[in-house]
């Protein structure tokens, strides 16, 4: 008996399309399936100011696939000289839908991200008054705490102080990887939410250091310890409102990735949405499906839901793609470990 899902197109909250090559060849797999993404900013140079973000707001626009209905969401890359102002018209004109905080040096091309948070004090308060989502980047980067610790000691050290000295700031827990994480976010009411990766539902750190290391299974924040992937799951399929997808689908090419120092991030745009369907299904959560990809994302960010609607098949084993080949190299695709039997329909 074939099965199948009708569900509101989704969209992806936490997304990296990159720029020129690489752009040209992920774009197209986002927009396959997702109707909307927040545009991550951290491009070399960053993306600062309003005005480049417009800039890349084109440039993904004309990279898109002839007939393609997608929408990049903007985000401005928040830096210790980010001005109040250029963050607000950029925000009220409707142009951009988030600003991003890496904390100095946490992850790929953060290096002008914040260090004294002092400094970055005015702009949340503008963010607040208005309403504008501040996305996370949850990790110290404190040389002295273990990696796999760095999310739990950001939410004591960093994010907490932040939300007590802004009340009312909007803040999204990016790509949370720990029980610690969503009980934060369980725990702070309405101005905050959590995006959820695919890939941290599905692995744990023996993915990636038991019997080899395997590059393409790193990301930031690393995956943790198997009792942490089984509350992502619940929290992904238990239909709480303060969860939805953000992919964190962040390329490399693959020799960036298969390296001496390789770069974090695992590439799970092609394949998201199949995985997803497994995994909901194993939860026996078909049914909230929907909302963690289509409704709890748009209710935070206060947009309405696609009208659009994709329809999910399952059969046979599907054929993915081992990778996929840009003029910027070829991208290995996240590989969840098991045959996929799901396949999106228009
Ligand atoms: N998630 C990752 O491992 N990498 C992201 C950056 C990020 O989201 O932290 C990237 O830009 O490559
Ligand atoms: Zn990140
Ligand atoms: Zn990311």
């Amino acid at each position: 008996m074939t099965q199948s899902l009708t569900l509101r197109r989704p969209d992806d909250w936490h997304l990296h399309l990159r720029d020129g090559a690489m752009l040209k060849g992920v774009l197209p797999e986002s927009a396959r399936h997702f109707a909307r993404a927040i545009v991550m900013p951290n491009l070399v140079p960053p993306v600062v100011t309003g005005a480049q973000a417009a800039a890349y707001r084109d440039r993904i626009l004309a990279a898109l696939p002839e007939g393609a209905a997608f929408e990049p969401l903007m985000t401005l890359y928040l830096t210790e000289t980010t001005d109040p102002a250029d963050v607000r018209a950029a925000a009220v004109s409707g142009l951009v839908k988030a600003v991003k905080l890496y904390p100095a040096g946490a992850t790929t091309n953060s290096a002008s991200g914040v260090t004294n948070f002092d400094r970055v004090r005015e702009v949340l308060e503008t963010m607040a008054e208005i309403g504008l989502p501040l996305c996370v980047h949850g990790e110290v980067t404190d040389p002295a705490v273990d990696i796999f610790d760095r999310e739990a000691v950001f939410l004591d050290r960093v994010l907490d102080p932040i939300r007590r000295t802004v009340p009312g700031l909007r803040v999204v827990l990016e790509h949370v990887t720990t029980a610690d994480g969503l009980d934060y976010v369980r725990g702070g009411g309405p101005d905050i939410a959590g995006t959820l990766t695919t890939h941290h539902l599905i692995i744990n750190r023996n993915h990636i250091l038991a019997g080899g290391i395997r590059p393409h299974y790193y990301c930031l924040p690393v995956a943790k310890r198997e009792t942490h992937r089984l509350a992502l799951r619940r929290a992904a399929t238990g239909g709480e409102a303060c969860f939805f997808l953000g992919t964190d689908s962040a390329p490399h090419a693959d020799a960036a990735k298969e390296s001496a120092c390789g770069c974090a991030g695992c590439f799970t745009a092609t394949n998201t949405m199949a995985i997803l369907a497994h995994v909901f299904e194993q939860e026996g959560a078909l049914d909230r499906l929907e909302g963690f990809v289509s409704l709890h994302g748009p209710a935070f960010y206060r947009l309405p839901p696609n009208e659009a609607r994709i329809t999910l098949v399952k059969g046979g084993p599907v054929d993915m793609p081992a990778r996929i080949l840009t003029e910027a190299g070829p991208v290995t695709v996240f590989d969840p470990g098991f045959p996929l039997h799901w396949r999106v329909n228009g």
